[in-house]
């Protein structure tokens, strides 16, 4: 009689999987770096901080070892409740993962913003892993790492971490060794997620930050913030088509006028902008409706911020 046991080919090999923050201040690159990590576009970027608002999450499986990025907002000092929500948010998120991502922008030295995120992160007992991102702008990239790894003085020497300078936009190279080191500090546990799944946002709320992300391209310095986005409804049709109609929320009503632009004009372009990304990544003709809403005083409303995803 054959002892399946002993083969070692019908033994399930020991998985291994865990979750990794990925934190640093406004605008340093963490959504790019995410994205380079997954190689597939799962959170949004955009040149403007602070565009990540939820804690989006994007997996990356290979072999028996299972990634899950928890792309936090950045940390800054809270001004009012959705500032309040991201920090909590990303305290928690660092209290619950297997290992943490810093990244720090090497075109400049540290600022109080980056020595708020150092302290939280300093004295975790988990791998932390600092990133140096954007050697392709900086000048001096050497000097500014030493700076930031300055930050992390007094940390146990039982603590590990590692550094690394990259192009979050073009060192494909370095970003897969980096994934590679994430992948070997992960604890033994069963998968969280289906071999093939990449992200477990629904495809609603991925479709409404690429939304937001051209909507707050589009406005520029007119009112950065205070604009929120949702799709209500998704369907599609026999030939493919993907029908989706979403909303752009406003604060007050002399917002409206502002995002629609004069003639339409304005939320045409981000119409258009938004369905040429969706159609790239949907790989299918998109019919995109937008309406702009007035819920007033949205970022101070408890209810209004749970309505809209901020949980
Ligand atoms: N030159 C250069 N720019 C980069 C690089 N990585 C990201 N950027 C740019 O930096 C800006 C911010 O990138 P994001 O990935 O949105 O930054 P983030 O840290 O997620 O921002 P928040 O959501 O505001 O916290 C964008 O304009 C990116 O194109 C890089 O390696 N080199």
């Amino acid at each position: 009689m054959t002892d399946f046991s002993a083969s070692p080919d019908l033994q399930d090999p020991t998985t291994h999987a865990g979750f990794v923050a990925i934190v640093g201040k406004p605008n340093v690159g963490k959504s790019t770096l995410l994205n380079a990590f997954l190689g597939t576009k799962v959170a949004p970027t955009s040149p403007r901080p602070q565009t990540t608002r939820r804690g989006v999450r994007g997996i990356y499986t290979l072999d028996n070892r299972q990634l899950i990025f928890v792309d936090t907002p950045g940390l800054h000092k809270p001004k009012d409740a959705l500032g309040k929500y991201m920090n909590s948010e990303v305290h928690s998120a660092l209290s619950d993962v297997d290992a943490v991502v810093w990244v720090v922008d090497l075109r400049h030295p540290p600022t109080d913003e980056d020595r708020l995120v150092a302290n939280s992160v300093r004295d975790l007992p988990k791998p932390l892993f600092l990133v140096g991102n954007k050697t392709d702008a900086a000048k001096y990239p050497e000097e500014a790492m030493k700076l930031y790894g300055a930050l992390l003085e007094g940390r146990g020497s039982d603590l590990p971490v590692s550094e690394t300078m990259l192009s979050a936009q073009n060192s494909v190279n370095a970003v897969a060794t980096l994934r590679e080191q994430l992948l070997e500090v992960l604890p033994e546990n069963p998968f969280f997620f289906p071999q093939g799944a990449a992200s477990d946002q629904s495809r609603e709320m991925w479709a409404a930050e690429i939304i937001r992300e051209e909507a707050m391209k589009k406005l520029r310095d007119e009112l950065p913030y205070a604009v929120a986005t949702r799709v209500n409804r998704w369907t599609e049709r026999e030939d493919g088509l993907q029908r989706i109609e979403g909303e752009i929320i406003v604060e007050k009503n002399a917002h409206k006028g502002m995002v629609i632009g004069a003639g339409g004009k304005q939320l045409r372009e981000i119409g258009q902008a938004a369905r040429k990304q969706l159609e790239v990544f949907l790989n299918h003709k998109v019919y995109l409706g937008l309406e702009v809403i007035v819920i007033p005083g949205w970022r101070e409303d408890e209810e209004a911020l749970r309505e809209l995803g901020y949980e």
